[in-house]
């Protein structure tokens, strides 16, 4: 079974459908933006890949489990706009994620226990070029940094899968293309399975391994929300952008029998 599997997931909101027959198999260590007109429910399949809803119909399994619905070390998840603790130091902000797998509040680790998170923590804030500033309160920050405390927040907790929607959108042109070294770099070091919503063509396409498109397969102009999105393309990202299902069945031809007549001699 593949890392992330998705099967036949339906969610509605009371008689409103929003996603309808998506399916999905991801191998871990994959990067895979997520791009779709807006109001078609990509947030509402990472918060189904959260576990912070259940689907209507249909399984979701990560590493072969059920996400868990409680706060769990296994997902780190980054908003557009993230909201750091401002009473907190930068380092604060990290431990408090510890303590509470993203979901802070008051910090808890004393003594040794504490010593101990400060030092992890200095240590994420190394990765992601914040030790300078592990003393400094958010408001100090730039937004490329505030949004770089973020990821170091989701990363707190050592995530197998990074979720992240649109988490460069407020960010200005060059803060954002820095953030995007930043994320391949912290990507490979430590082969997360990353999630990411974006509404960046080009963002989604230089990031991504796959980028998968959600959109109605049908639709009903007299009522446009009679139906949900599915994902209607999946391109694979790594190979110029070629779609995932001709690449796919382009290895298959490769592997089939020429015919006799497909052979053209030389002349
Ligand atoms: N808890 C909820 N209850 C009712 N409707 C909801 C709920 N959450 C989302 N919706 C509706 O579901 C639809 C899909 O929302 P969602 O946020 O997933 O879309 P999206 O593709 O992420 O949009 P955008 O690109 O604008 O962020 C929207 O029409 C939204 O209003």
């Amino acid at each position: 079974m593949s890392f992330v599997s998705v099967r036949d997931i339906f969610q509605s909101y009371g008689p409103r459908p929003i996603l309808e027959r998506v399916s999905l198999d991801v191998e871990e260590g994959e990067f895979v933006s997520i791009v779709g007109a807006s109001g078609c429910g990509k947030s509402t399949f990472l918060r189904l890949l959260l576990a912070q809803e259940r689907p209507t119909r249909g399984t979701i399994s990560i590493a072969g489990a059920p996400p868990a619905q409680e706060p769990d070390r296994d997902r780190g998840v980054v908003f557009q706009r993230y909201s750091v603790f401002p009473h907190m130091t930068v380092r604060g902000n990290l431990i408090a994620a510890e303590e509470f797998g993203g979901a802070g509040v008051i910090p808890r680790f004393f003594g040794a226990r504490r010593r101990e998170a400060a030092a992890r923590a200095d240590e994420v804030l190394g990765r992601v070029g914040l030790a300078h500033v592990a003393d400094q309160y958010p408001a100090a920050l730039s937004g490329g940094m505030q949004q770089r405390l973020a990821i170091a927040q989701a990363l707190a907790g050592r995530p197998r899968v990074l979720l992240l929607d649109e988490p460069f959108g407020a960010l200005d042109p060059g803060t954002r293309l820095s953030m995007h070294v930043f994320l391949q770099e912290l990507r490979a070091e430590t082969g997360m399975t990353v999630f990411m919503v974006s509404h960046d063509l080009e963002e989604a396409f230089k990031l991504g391994d796959r980028v998968l498109v959600f959109d109605k397969p049908r639709w009903d102009p007299i009522e446009p929300e009679a139906y949900g999105a599915t994902i209607t393309y999946d391109f694979d990202a790594r190979n110029g952008g070629v779609p995932f299902q001709a690449a796919a069945a382009a290895a298959r031809a490769l592997h089939e029998p020429q015919r006799e007549d497909d052979h053209v001699p030389a002349s």
